[in-house]
């Protein structure tokens, strides 16, 4: 194929008209009247379009498509065809693509020289560390085409806003064939890449944690210049739907909440990337399990026991206050704001329900189940004050109060505690024949260590110490079989063994144990 020519016959007619047409260009630079840049390159765009259909038939050519003609210029020329020439050292043989490209190549530096000669300014394509974020999807493939995979390369154009692109080093190549084009795992789990962005606009720092709905990274986004946690939902139905359920509470739970006074966690935002569902997060600090951890299981001050009750006690307040049940509530999901404060919030509404939406019967993880969950009884939000209950103690103690090997041995080790349930509950059990004989006896099926656990023979005060008996009151008043005697969380706010004031001196343990950052890093690692 010859070079394409860009002199055209003397004898083109001139069509009047105010719009743009390519033989009123034509004929303008024909006739030595001054085209602006745009209109030149309109020009050189659809000579190249005639006179080599072939170039649309490369894939890149779809991008050329994609932009309208009033919107072409001279910088989209520059990425393009780096591509072209790319292509064409990818495929030697194919003889048509260079002579494509050295026609492109002509083109543009004819074009220059044309504008410089009829005394317009050129468009000059500025330099990467010029250009200024956001930028549009169509500005991130003229200037950034290079740095984008082939699936972005499409994926980019549908965006209004691009803050961040991701350095092209490590990015998934996008294929079809691949899961969801190779950007998950065969669970549905988004195949993390430090370093590239989600969305374009949150580059991806590390990962915070992983759960069974799927990841939450700590990302720093561009566009408000923050680090944040999001959590990268698995692109899966059943996710995906509870993933719904989880926005709409947070969203509730933030509106109602404008001046962030209840310890819960606030969602940012929430979108949609390659098939997953999103949720951006203020970013907080670690959990209270790590954080036990951090104190090697020795368990907290009363001091900070309470510190910690009383914040937690106000979240599910305000949650109860919209009916919303939690449904998880353990210490992996009430995280410190900072790791130098006392300040924490509860997280994870991802298993939530409103108490008139309640879709499953079994659910919170087990060591913090409540009893009406596993006897399969009609349950409100009063199984999060149990699993309250659980959490105190365990801050505590430094250990789980009822860490059960499975649902059987759950139930016995509250019922070694706690005795037996009582008539009311066990007649509305739904379940009571996977616990019980027929004569309402417990099964004693020994645990994998062979141990059997009978009814009332563990008191509370021996799990707990007998530290302050304001605390055993206040457990034995919130670990009740039924669920209507349980303190509400307004009661346990109220109860003496959290509005009496320690004084420094009865501080057992020092008061609060927290760290440098290095330290923690090295401690949880
Ligand atoms: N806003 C946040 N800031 C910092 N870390 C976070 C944040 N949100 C979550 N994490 C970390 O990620 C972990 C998992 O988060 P989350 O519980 O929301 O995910 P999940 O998939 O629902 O987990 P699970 O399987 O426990 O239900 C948390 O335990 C916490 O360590």
């Amino acid at each position: 194929m010859s070079d394409i020519n860009l002199s055209f016959p003397r004898t083109q007619r001139i069509k009047k008209t105010h719009q743009i047409s390519h033989a009123s260009i034509e004929s303008s630079y024909h006739k030595q009247v001054p085209l602006n840049p745009r209109q030149k390159l309109y020009l050189d765009l659809t000579n190249v379009h005639k006179q080599s259909k072939s170039i649309f038939n490369h894939p890149l050519s779809t991008k050329f498509a994609a932009f309208p003609v009033n919107q072409l210029d001279s910088t989209m020329f520059t990425p393009s065809y780096k591509n072209l020439e790319e292509s064409y050292t990818a495929r030697p043989v194919d003889t048509s693509f260079n002579s494509i490209s050295t026609s492109l190549k002509d083109i543009i530096n004819t074009s220059r020289i044309r504008s410089r000669r009829s005394g317009f300014k050129s468009i000059s394509t500025p330099s990467k560390r010029e250009i200024k974020f956001p930028i549009s999807g169509q500005d991130a493939m003229r200037y950034f085409c290079e740095n984008l995979t082939e699936y972005e390369q499409s994926e980019v154009l549908d965006y209004k806003e691009v803050y961040f692109l991701g350095s092209k080093t490590g990015k998934i190549n996008g294929k079809i064939g691949d899961l969801n084009w190779g950007y998950d795992n065969e669970k549905g789990d988004f195949q993390v890449v430090l370093g590239d962005h989600i969305d374009f606009r949150y580059e991806i720092v590390s990962v915070l944690g992983k759960g069974t709905f799927g990841q939450v990274l700590k990302c720093l986004d561009h566009k408000n210049n923050e680090h944040v946690a999001v959590k990268v939902i698995r692109n899966k139905k059943r996710f995906h739907k509870q993933g719904l359920v989880e926005i709409k509470i947070l969203n509730l739970l933030k509106a109602k909440d404008p001046e962030d006074n209840y310890n819960v966690i606030r969602i940012k935002e929430s979108f949609t990337f390659r098939k997953h569902l999103c949720l951006s997060f203020e970013l907080l600090s670690m959990n209270l399990y790590e954080f036990l951890k951090l104190n090697s299981f020795e368990g907290l001050s009363l001091h900070l026991v309470k510190r910690f009750s009383l914040q937690i006690l106000n979240g599910l307040k305000y949650s109860k206050s919209l009916s919303i049940i939690h449904c998880d509530l353990k210490p992996e999901n009430i995280l410190l704001k900072t790791s130098t404060k006392s300040l924490i919030k509860i997280i994870d509404f991802g298993s939530s329900c409103l108490e008139s939406e309640r879709i499953y019967t079994y659910i919170q993880s087990r060591f913090y189940r409540a009893p009406e969950i596993m006897l399969g009884i009609p349950y409100g939000t009063s199984i999060d004050m149990w699993s309250f209950g659980c959490i105190v103690s365990e801050l505590h103690t430094g250990y789980p109060l009822f860490p059960g090997e499975s649902e059987q041995e759950q139930l016995y080790r509250i019922i070694e505690v706690l005795g037996l349930p009582p008539k009311q509950i066990m007649d509305i059990s739904t379940r009571k024949k996977i616990f019980f004989d027929n004569d309402g006896n417990p099964k004693l099926i020994p645990n994998s260590r062979g141990k059997i656990r009978y009814p009332n023979t563990r008191p509370l005060s021996t799990m707990i110490g007998n530290q302050d008996p304001l605390l055993l009151e206040f457990l034995t008043a919130i670990l009740k079989w039924d669920p209507q005697e349980r303190l509400t969380p307004e009661q346990a706010i109220n109860h003496p063994f959290l509005k009496m004031q320690l004084s420094p001196k009865r501080r057992n343990r020092p008061s609060i144990s927290f760290f440098s950052k290095e330290f923690i890093k090295a401690k949880l690692n």
